[in-house]
């Protein structure tokens, strides 16, 4: 068995504090910034484990900064309002009908969702948007995607705040525009924008699959960039899976030391991914 495939249930595992306290110091004051997907968000009680794993991580010293997504929540609402709605390339085409929409599921439900689900669990979580405290500013991404944000500043001056009063980021990916509109940031592009301005230690992208899969199926446990490439011409790396790791390489040329593609679904997956030597998923190194 593979040493990233080994064993997924850390917890059930009864380790040993001494065998985890290696794990623990190398993350102490830590920067994670973790992507958790629509599709990775599950039910009450896979929300519910997500939350106390989180909580974990911040009292064992790390900082865990949550962007979400919340596509398919998005999807749900626009069908009962009757508005149709496309994807390009991984991104929703986004009229002004739509960004009312979107901003109302992800900052309202969506947002709050997690938010509450941290602070049941004993954390203090605080809900945001790139809005808010000029987080994230940005440009129209592509005119034909309409209000699609392509972040250009970001300022995590808020986090850092958040992170001293011992608080967890929540974040929805909208931007502000300078002429006063409200953009739509693809859930992956955001959560890769925050980790390198913050150059974070570690990127966490939950998913809905165990890892980048090579042609064979397999997960491949580590990635190199060229790797990527290839994989991504030859059509093994598709669809949903592009974002991604375009996203990994801009993180990692950004200044984040790792970024890791994990099913979200498994449980504890970001602990085991932080703490344990086999990790889980994909990882894509910095060097
Ligand atoms: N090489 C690959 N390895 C793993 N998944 C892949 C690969 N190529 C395409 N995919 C697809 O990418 C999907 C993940 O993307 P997506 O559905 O957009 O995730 P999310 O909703 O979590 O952002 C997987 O469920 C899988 O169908
Ligand atoms: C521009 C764009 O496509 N924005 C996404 C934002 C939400 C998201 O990314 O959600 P998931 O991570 O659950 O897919 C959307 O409108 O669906």
């Amino acid at each position: 068995m593979k040493k990233r495939d080994m064993n997924r249930d850390w917890i059930a595992t009864a380790r040993t504090l001494s065998e985890a306290l290696p794990y623990l110091q190398r993350y102490d004051d830590a920067i994670v910034v973790i992507k958790f997907g629509g599709h990775a968000m599950g039910d009450d009680d896979a929300m519910e484990t997500f939350a106390r794993d989180i909580v974990l991580m911040r009292q064992v010293g790390v900082n865990p900064v949550i962007v979400h997504g919340g596509g398919p929540m998005i999807n749900e609402m626009l069908d009962k309002l009757a508005i149709k709605s496309e994807f390009v390339n991984g991104k929703r085409v986004t009229d002004a009908a739509t960004m009312e929409v979107v901003e109302m599921v992800l900052s309202g439900r969506v947002n709050k969702r997690i938010v509450q689900a941290i602070n049941a669990q004993g954390g203090r979580a605080v809900g945001l948007s790139g809005k808010d405290a000029n987080l994230v500013m940005c440009d129209p991404a592509d005119p034909a995607l309409g209000f699609v944000g392509a972040p250009n500043r970001i300022d995590p001056g808020i986090l850092h705040t958040l992170f001293r009063d011992d608080a967890i980021p929540v974040i929805a990916p909208l931007g502000a525009g300078d002429n006063g509109e409200t953009f739509n940031i693809n859930g992956d592009t955001m959560a890769g924008a925050i980790a390198a301005a913050l150059k974070a230690d570690r990127l966490l992208l939950l998913t809905d699959v165990d890892g980048v899969r090579d042609a064979s199926g397999e997960v491949v446990t580590e990635l190199t960039a060229d790797q990527i490439r290839a994989m991504t011409t030859d059509g093994t790396i598709a669809g949903g899976m592009i974002p991604k790791t375009e996203t990994a390489l801009a993180a990692i040329e950004g200044g984040v030391r790792a970024v890791v593609i994990l099913d979200g679904r498994a449980p504890n997956a970001p602990l085991l991914e932080l703490f344990t030597d086999h990790g889980a998923g994909s990882i894509i190194r910095r060097g």
